[in-house]
């Protein structure tokens, strides 16, 4: 059940020389992430603090306490909480209308190829933007923000990420590019955000359309003291706030655009390569999909995905989850002698993927078969979240530390995958009808097609 592995050897520095032990089992995971909930609530440091650098987190990295509370209550609560989708749904709609009108006009009102991943993400990546900052950023700025993520992500990201790409980018050149990608992220940030400093509460948020997130962290006030020791056992309302920091504000930015798209991104390519794989459920997912609209009788789009859609996009995220692997540092005595963890404690990682497939949860878990998420199947009632009896698939992440990002990311899956089909017939290209569409998996930050997916899209002429 458990793979220990000492990948790291006596020069890596102190913070990373732990033991790794990978769970790759789903009721090995429910045991750790609910039982001992409170021992798996820290991530490891992933990167050693270049020299001269202070501490400084995002909402990934902080270390559990008031600050983890105060950043994650503020994203959950202010900006992310469902009451507020709607309020998405303008931005939305132009990115389904953009992504339709981009394929339409690659395929020339024939059929023709696709390059899934850049059309997807051209598509999202302007509703991430401005939902950060306003409504009132540009498309040259749209473009800069994107650009620099996309560098941080070529740069830095290397495949193998996990215990074999700490090791990697301990090298000082690995560390030296992240410095340097970090840089280029606040020059294109920094004065983004200082426009929205000047005229946030002058533009009354956009109209009173939805508080771009940046507008939350500037008035955001974050309880002092260096790694939350300060707040150990003292109620929050009784420490002294701060103001967050530029660097804080810049890593805050890069993982709410990098972590809301990439994996959106992710998830839409490998539900599209099965649909196009299997297009009697490509059939039945459109059908399903125009009876959805039949019954809109001109009203508003409705935000709840229909049955068959969800199930569609909760088996590509139990077999593909975008983000390959969760990870805890755990140091709990308690912990470490019933868990049966290395003495002094270990980085735990969970391996999404295989938990998603582990045989002893699932029937035939590498088959694609979304009608197991539909009444009277095998995982009718499963949901990206696990409950406190059982994990049968965690692609959001399990415990405290779980995913806020889910109900945008799902609900965004939906909206595209959904625009897809209505929109255009997919069918393999002429070179994947003969070799396959290749269905290998990259591990990045993100699981990724190796082969990105090209498809040939025919528009099927529905659209208004
Ligand atoms: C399909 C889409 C997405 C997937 C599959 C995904 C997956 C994950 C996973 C596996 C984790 C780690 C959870 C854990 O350690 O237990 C995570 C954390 C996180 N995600 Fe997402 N995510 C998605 C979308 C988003 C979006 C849209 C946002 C923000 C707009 C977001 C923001 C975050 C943040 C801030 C964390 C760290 C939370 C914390 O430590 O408290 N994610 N995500």
């Amino acid at each position: 059940v458990f793979r220990r592995t000492t990948r790291l050897g006596r020069r890596a520095p102190a913070a990373i020389r732990q033991p790794t032990v990978e769970i790759h089992d789903a009721a090995l995971a429910r045991r750790a992430l609910v039982d001992y909930a409170d021992a798996f609530i820290d991530r490891p440091a992933i990167l050693p603090l270049p020299p001269g650098r202070r501490r400084s987190d995002n909402l990934t990295t902080v270390p559990y306490g008031p600050q983890w509370r105060v950043l994650r209550r503020n994203l959950t609560g202010g900006i992310l909480h469902p009451s507020r989708a709607g309020l998405l749904a303008p931005l939305q709609r132009t990115a389904v209308e953009a992504l339709v009108a981009d394929i339409a006009a690659r395929v020339g009102g024939g059929d023709g190829e696709v390059l899934v991943r850049d059309v997807v993400r051209d598509a999202l990546f302007p509703v991430a933007a401005r939902f950060c900052f306003g409504d009132g950023i540009g498309e040259r700025d749209v473009r800069d923000l994107q650009r620099v993520l996309r560098e941080f992500e070529l740069d830095v990201v290397v495949e193998g990420f996990g215990g074999s790409m700490v090791a990697s980018l301990v090298h000082w050149w690995r560390l030296r590019r992240f410095v340097a990608s970090s840089r280029r992220q606040a020059e294109v940030f920094l004065p983004l955000i200082s426009r929205r400093r000047r005229t946030q509460h002058r533009d009354d948020a956009d109209g009173g359309v939805f508080r771009p997130y940046v507008d939350s962290l500037l008035d955001l006030r974050v309880p002092v003291g260096d790694d939350d020791v300060a707040g150990e056992g003292k109620e929050e309302h009784h420490l002294s706030h701060r103001a967050l920091t530029d660097d804080e504000m810049v890593g805050l930015v890069s993982e709410f655009l990098g972590g809301g798209t990439e994996s959106v991104v992710s998830c839409v390519e490998w539900t599209l390569a099965h649909l196009v794989i299997e297009p009697e459920i490509q059939d039945k997912l459109r059908r399903e999909v125009a009876a959805a609209e039949a019954d809109r009788h001109g009203g508003e789009r409705s935000t709840t995905p229909a049955a068959y859609l969800r199930a569609v996009i909760l088996e590509s995220l139990r077999m593909h989850p975008p983000v390959p692997l969760t990870m805890r540092d755990v140091r709990s005595p308690q912990a470490v002698e019933h868990l049966s963890l290395p003495d002094g404690g270990a980085r735990v990682h969970f391996i999404l993927g295989d938990i998603g497939r582990d045989g002893k949860a699932w029937t035939d878990p590498d088959e694609f078969r979304p009608e197991r998420f539909m009444a009277g199947g095998e995982a009718e009632g499963v949901g990206p979240l696990p409950g406190p009896r059982e994990v049968r698939m965690m692609p959001f992440g399990a415990g405290r530390r779980y995913c806020p990002g889910m109900g945008l990311g799902v609900a965004h899956a939906c909206l595209l995958v959904a625009a897809l089909v209505r929109e255009f017939e997919w069918a393999p290209t002429a070179v994947a009808a003969t070799g396959g569409v290749d269905l290998t998996e990259v591990n990045g930050f993100f699981k990724m097609m190796r082969t990105p997916l090209r498809a040939r899209a025919t528009p099927r002429g529905t659209s208004a």
